[in-house]
């Protein structure tokens, strides 16, 4: 059974104007689905109308089911039992899931504490854990250290081992390493790539960047002002772009390709 239904999802604003526009697929455990377009085609706003985040003043119409529960029209109270649960979010800023006055121990405690009931020694022993899982080193340190004194890559990995606190049966990862530099971009992908396999998570994997995606998925949507202009799998989108939105993203990363290959 899929673990994702979306169908016909739509997001607008109070006064009408479509941001996305009936979008569908579903997802099962352990799949993987790249969600790919540029800047302002509606991705984030996706991922944000799955989880029931969507800034006041917009609106998601259609349905998105996330393990059996109906996501659109639930209160937020019921929102917040899922969250986490259900489906994690990881942003492109590790600072948007951070908070700036919290040690990162004490932060991942909180979820820990919550979802699974955890206390003293053993919750201590879960947050040296969840850092140890996402490759941190010097778990103990890291634990008393506040988000800004770390550096970029391990926020982002801080953040990752957040969303992943309570177990989520679906990750979605939002331009995760679009803010870190290449060599700690790939580092990332491996650790999510390794996380999402180890748990047989869905992931749903969001970026501009036709290259990013086809190392984490291998099924694809493309997304152009709001709307699905293909979908499929990525070797057959990669072989035979049918929209020429997809032409051309293929063609792109192929001359990058070629020009790294030359330098
Ligand atoms: N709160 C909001 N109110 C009105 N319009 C919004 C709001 N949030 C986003 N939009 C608009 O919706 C469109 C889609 O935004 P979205 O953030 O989903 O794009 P994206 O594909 O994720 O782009 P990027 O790669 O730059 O993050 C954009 O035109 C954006 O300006």
């Amino acid at each position: 059974m899929s673990l994702v239904v979306v169908s016909d999802l739509s997001v607008a604003t109070s006064d009408g104007v479509p941001l996305v526009r009936a979008l569908s697929f579903e997802l099962a455990p352990g799949e993987r689905l790249g969600l790919i377009g540029e800047s302002g085609s509606g991705k984030s706003l996706t991922a944000l109308a799955l989880t029931g985040l969507l800034a006041p003043g917009l609106g998601a119409s259609g349905s998105v089911v996330l393990d059996g529960r109906e996501i659109i029209g639930t209160d937020e109270r019921e929102l917040v039992t899922l969250r986490g649960r259900v489906a994690a979010v990881v942003f492109q800023d590790p600072l948007s899931a951070l908070d700036p006055l919290m040690r990162i121990g004490a932060q991942l405690a909180e979820p820990l504490r919550r979802h699974r009931g955890l206390r003293g020694a053993a919750l201590k022993m879960a947050v040296s854990d969840a850092l140890t899982e996402v490759s941190l080193p010097d778990p103990e340190r890291m634990a008393r250290s506040y988000p800004h004194e770390v550096s970029g890559g391990q926020r982002q990995r801080v953040a990752i081992a957040l969303a992943l606190a309570c177990r989520p049966q679906l990750l979605i990862a939002d331009e995760p390493t679009t803010a870190l530099d290449v060599t700690v971009q790939a580092e990332v992908l491996d650790l999510l790539d390794r996380l999402v396999a180890e748990r047989n998570m869905a992931l749903l994997f969001i970026s501009h960047d036709l290259a990013v995606v086809a190392r984490m998925a291998d099924q694809v949507i493309v997304m152009r002002r709001g709307e699905a202009v293909e979908s499929g799998s990525l070797a057959a989108l990669l072989k035979a772009p049918g929209h020429p939105y997809t032409a051309e993203l293929v063609a792109s990363a192929r001359a990058l390709d070629v020009a790294l290959e030359l330098s």
